[in-house]
């Protein structure tokens, strides 16, 4: 294992090693969305409307709606939450959404994972209407990207793809790896990429040397949630890493911090852009679920493809 640096070495050994700043991108993506939910509301006086869901609380999830309602607000879309208990039955659930498919303010519509056990995530994300189903999860959107037809795209790796595209330009023949396999993130990371032209690799908790494969990557992306995973020696000099992971650590002084799946202050010394937790791919996800709200507005409106 490679000894950590600090990032002050870091900038020493590699002047080049890149943040890549996805808050900025974000911040430019909203208002662009703000733009054009003004001009969507004056063709057709509808403000697309987004529905949370969040059942019980997980830490993560609290983040992440958190800063939803405020860059919902920003845009001059409605936000519609809906905090239920942890007891809440799978019929309940089930009832509610059923509701929000029927609702013509709502146009968006968003279950926070992970549920409380006792509640079927897949049925209950198949039970949002297709053209409704804003992370893209169901099994519509998740079998169009797989066939690589236009849909609903999940919205962290959506979020990922834009970086990418927006740093490297053409991502055609590079070879990405990602590694984390959920329906959430891993897997329509590795769809996405695919369908850009890369060779795509996947590695997951029984891939034997993960380490190994992640060097051959000039596109590293990692989402497992195991906090530092990604050390120094897993990078490709060069290369460009994208960090999906949010864990919150609890520091000597009594606060917390949020860190990412990579060991941050080592990589920058090896990669040649990289994103930082927070402030990469976190707002990305946010700006690309509003995004996908106003694409699903404007289909139900407006009939527009
Ligand atoms: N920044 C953002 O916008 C978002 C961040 N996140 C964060 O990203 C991380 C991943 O989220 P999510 O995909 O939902 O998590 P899941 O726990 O659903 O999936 C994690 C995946 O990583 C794999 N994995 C776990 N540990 C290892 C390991 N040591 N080596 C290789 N693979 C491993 C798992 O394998 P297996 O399935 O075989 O166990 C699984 O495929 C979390 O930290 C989450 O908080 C999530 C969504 C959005
Ligand atoms: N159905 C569903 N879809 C999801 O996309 C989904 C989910 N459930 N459950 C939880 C995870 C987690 N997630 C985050 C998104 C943004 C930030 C985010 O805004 N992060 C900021 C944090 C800023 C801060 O609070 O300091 C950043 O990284 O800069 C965090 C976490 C989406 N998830």
């Amino acid at each position: 294992m490679t000894e950590p640096a600090s990032a002050e070495t870091a900038s020493v050994r590699n002047p080049s090693a890149r943040l890549i700043d996805g808050k900025a991108f974000a911040a430019n993506l909203t208002q662009d969305i703000a733009r054009e939910v003004r001009a969507f509301h004056d063709r057709h006086q509808v403000t697309p409307g987004l529905a949370v869901v969040l059942v019980g609380n997980d830490p993560a999830s609290e983040v992440y709606v958190r800063n939803k309602a405020l860059q919902t607000h920003r845009t001059g879309m409605r936000s519609f939450m809906h905090m239920l208990p942890e007891t809440t039955s799978q019929a309940e659930l089930l009832a509610l959404v059923g509701r929000l498919n029927h609702d013509p303010e709502i146009h968006g519509i968003l279950v926070q994972l992970p549920l409380p056990a006792g509640l079927d995530p897949i049925a209950i994300t198949n039970a949002i209407r297709p053209d409704k189903d804003v992370d893209g999860l169901g099994e519509v959107n998740a079998g169009r990207l797989a066939l690589g037809q236009p849909g609903l795209v999940p919205c962290t790796p959506l979020g990922c793809l834009m970086l990418l595209k927006a740093e490297l330009g053409e991502l055609r023949g590079l070879h990405a790896v990602v590694i984390g396999a959920s329906n959430l993130v891993g897997r329509p990371m590795a769809r996405l990429l695919l369908a850009e032209g890369c060779t795509v690799t996947v590695a997951h908790i029984d891939t034997r040397d993960p380490a190994a494969l992640a060097r051959q990557a000039d596109i590293l992306v990692v989402a497992t949630g195991c906090n530092g995973l990604v050390r120094a020696d897993w990078i490709k000099p060069g290369a460009t890493v994208i960090d999906v992971g949010i864990t919150r650590i609890s520091l000597p002084n009594g606060k917390t911090r949020l860190v990412g799946d990579v060991a941050f202050d080592e990589a920058v010394t090896r990669a040649g852009r990289i994103t930082p937790v927070p402030g990469g791919v976190g707002p990305m996800t946010i700006a690309c679920l509003l995004n996908n709200t106003l694409a699903a507005a404007r289909r139900i409106v407006g009939g527009a493809a």
